[in-house]
């Protein structure tokens, strides 16, 4: 029988995989795999994978009016298929290639092996646009728009021939994961469909003046993050979508300003794919030996940064609510990075992990290539220095945010909210004050900036921007005209 092995892609329309499968008309076991060794993984957490658990329900949920059922299993991918294929033959699995951890990646190379030596044939449809092992981006742009356009064929339920095994474990998933947790965004394709429509039909007029304010883009911005990043909505339906509501819309230039990030997924994800040892490594290597702080002294800042007690308030605010709920706007997401990278001097990797955790759209091509960003060690972007207090007053100006993730600064006005260390002795104890001193002084942020600028000027991290602008950039329309002469 044939297999489609369900990864990042948990849905049902725009399913290449799914569709190939189908078109065969043969016996197909619709299979997940839930893997300890991700599980445990450091970039994961429990939120991630009760998400998952809600998709897989909300996929069952669409298939059995059709008397077709996923069959989930517990266990190490390569170990699992080899189960299945003793006991069913396998003839050829479908999936999606996956543009993922190193972990990941490692999996599938040995699943490619092993179904080579068994004769399996192992078809992978491409992650939306984004190409595999690109070294270049001579032809992506056009690549990406080609793409998106394309018609999506119909996933035609009614013509799978389903199968199940016999290894089917009922208890794949531990009971933690299966306890909505009204916080965080619900997974499934049917929830990321009601966010998509929702978003399309009325929450867009608002999306250019809210896409940063911490509060604001709880609502007004798209939302679609963590179905993008799991698969439960494809891109190129969203774009599709997008597209077709912009006729009717009343807000163009929020629905131009939403596509271009749509763009931007693709463009990230395509960079991670073309040098995915930026999980590991400065993406420029003039960076490599870059001095973060180090020992004792680092692990009780990161300690510090991850409890939302560095004294400074948006800060503080933005980790807690990161950790209750899995989400922050951008903009946020890029004053966090800043502020441990720059002000603290921590290592962006132990920064990329535990926001990794946090993150309910964690997805590793965007998430890798946007903290290198942030941290400022490409050597070809701008470096982003934000200051949490300029932040503050502007992104949050009534302290709304900060009231609500910390509460013990509620009953400060407007005016100290954002620097409470502003306060005199008399008013701190006149608010009974509980909160920390800001943890980083003047001095020590001055020479931080320092560094990070004089390094930028290295030979090394300049010849390294040029590489990595050959490989990750689109060239100018009239290098591309001259490539295609
Ligand atoms: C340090 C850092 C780490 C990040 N890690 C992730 C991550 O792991 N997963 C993730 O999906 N996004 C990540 N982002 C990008 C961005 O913050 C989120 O995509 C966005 O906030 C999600 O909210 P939304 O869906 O409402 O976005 P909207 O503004 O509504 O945008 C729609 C979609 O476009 C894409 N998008 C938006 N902004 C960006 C961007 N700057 N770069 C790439 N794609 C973008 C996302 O898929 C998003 O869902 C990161 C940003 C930073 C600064």
């Amino acid at each position: 029988m044939n297999v489609v092995w369900f990864k990042r892609d948990l849905r049902l329309h725009d399913h290449d995989a799914l569709f190939k499968a189908i078109s065969l008309g043969k016996p197909c076991l619709l299979l997940y795999i839930l893997e300890p060794s991700l599980i445990e993984d450091t970039h994961y957490d429990d939120r991630h994978w009760r998400f998952v658990y809600e998709s897989l329900q909300d996929l069952n949920k669409q298939l059995s009016p059709y008397g077709h059922r996923l069959t989930v299993i517990k266990g190490e991918a390569l170990d699992v298929l080899q189960a299945i294929h003793q006991r069913h033959e396998i003839h050829t699995i479908f999936s999606h290639q996956e543009i993922g951890i190193a972990r990941t990646f490692s999996r599938d190379r040995k699943i490619e092996y092993w179904c080579k030596n068994n004769s399996i044939v192992w078809q992978q449809s491409p992650h939306g646009a984004v190409v595999r092992g690109l070294q270049h981006r001579l032809y992506w742009q056009d690549h990406w728009y080609n793409y998106m356009a394309r018609s999506i064929p119909p996933i035609e339920l009614n013509k799978l021939k389903s199968e199940q095994s016999c290894l089917h474990d009922v208890d794949a998933f531990d009971d933690i994961y299966k306890q909505t947790n009204p916080h965080f965004q619900y997974g499934g394709e049917s929830s990321a469909m009601v966010t998509l429509e929702d978003f399309l039909t009325d929450r867009h007029l608002h999306y250019r003046g809210s896409i940063s304010s911490p509060s604001r883009s709880r609502h007004y911005c798209s939302r679609l993050s963590p179905y993008l990043a799991w698969g439960n909505l494809s891109l190129r339906y969203c774009y599709q979508q997008t597209q077709l509501a912009f006729a009717q819309s009343k807000g163009k230039q929020h629905l131009n300003a939403f596509s271009s990030r749509l763009h931007w997924h693709c463009h990230f994800i395509q960079k991670f794919e073309s040098e995915s040892r930026m999980e590991f490594e400065a993406v420029n290597r003039g960076y490599l030996d870059f001095p973060y702080d180090i020992g004792d002294s680092a692990h009780e800042k990161l300690a510090i940064w991850q409890q939302g007690k560095t004294g400074y308030p948006l800060v503080d605010a933005c980790i807690r609510c990161l950790q209750t709920t899995g989400y922050l706007n951008f903009r946020m997401r890029a004053m966090l990075v800043s502020f441990a990278c720059h002000y603290l001097n921590l290592h962006w990797k132990s920064v990329a992990e535990y926001l990794a955790k946090l993150f309910l759209d964690f997805d590793p091509g965007i998430h890798y290539s946007q903290i290198q960003m942030q941290a400022g060690i490409t050597g070809t972007n701008t470096i982003r220095i934000y200051n949490p207090v300029k932040q503050s007053q502007e992104q949050d100006p009534e302290g709304e945010f900060i009231r609500l993730w910390c509460p013990e600064l509620s009953s400060l006005s407007n005016d100290v909210i954002h620097s409470p260390w502003l306060l005199g002795p008399l008013e701190k104890q006149m608010f009974a004050l509980d909160y920390p001193e800001p943890m980083v002084n003047a001095d020590c942020i001055q020479i931080n900036r320092e560094r990070l600028w004089s390094w930028r000027s290295r030979d090394k991290v300049k010849l390294e921007a040029k590489r990595i602008l050959n490989t990750h950039v689109t060239p100018n329309s009239e290098t591309r005209q001259q490539a295609k002469r």
